[in-house]
């Protein structure tokens, strides 16, 4: 199972890497990458496991941040009275995405990085996006609210992007145009 110390933090340079895309059909290494991956966010999110093993809690992890620089990630999140989303996105890609914006008004944190960076991170707010499965199967979805959020912040992993990157160094929290907060 990942742990903390399996996630490599800011100044390393997996996190800097443009990753290189799956072939099909994975490996058994590819496959227990996808299924460890997902664990680690499941289990970071339960109570009891994440204090045993002293694991930051996430809703997603990317291979780039475990310095395996392929492009996977797996995203969890279960939010109160809201479709849960739990997915391993391989080779994904965003195939369109809207034109208004969206932000979490308490900024956005990362497993790779130990500190607190203040802003507004801009992410579209709604997106359609592709990626295969474990099993090779291509899948579509439309992504919104937390979980748009979330994609992207992924698919930056994938890409060698930081959330801080995303942010206006001169005015972190200036208001976003054409953009939806998201509280
Ligand atoms: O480091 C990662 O990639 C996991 C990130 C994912 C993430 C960050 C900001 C916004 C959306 C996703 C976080 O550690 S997950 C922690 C978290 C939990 C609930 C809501 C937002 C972030
Ligand atoms: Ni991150």
């Amino acid at each position: 199972m990942i742990e903390m110390k399996d996630i490599v933090r800011e100044g390393h340079p997996a996190l800097r890497t443009v990753a290189t895309e799956v072939t099909f059909p994975l490996s058994d290494e590819d496959k227990k990458l996808c299924h460890d991956l997902l664990e680690y966010i499941i289990n970071s999110q339960d109570e009891e496991l994440s204090i045993q093993y002293g694991l930051r809690p996430g809703i997603g992890l990317a291979a780039p941040q475990v310095n395996v620089s392929k492009r996977v990630f797996a995203l969890h999140i279960v939010e109160e009275g809201k479709k849960p989303l739990s997915i391993v996105a391989i080779n994904p890609k965003i195939i369109s995405h809207s034109v208004e914006m969206t932000y979490l008004t308490s900024g956005e944190g990362c497993l790779s990085v130990d500190r607190d960076v203040e802003g507004y991170v801009p992410r579209y707010a709604r997106i359609t996006i592709k990626a295969f499965n474990p099993d090779g199967q291509e899948y579509t979805m439309r992504l919104k609210g937390l979980h748009a959020i979330a994609f992207q912040h992924e698919l930056d992993h994938l890409n060698g992007v930081m959330f801080y990157d995303h942010i206006d160094q001169a005015a972190p929290f200036r208001d976003i145009p054409n953009a939806i907060p998201f509280e």
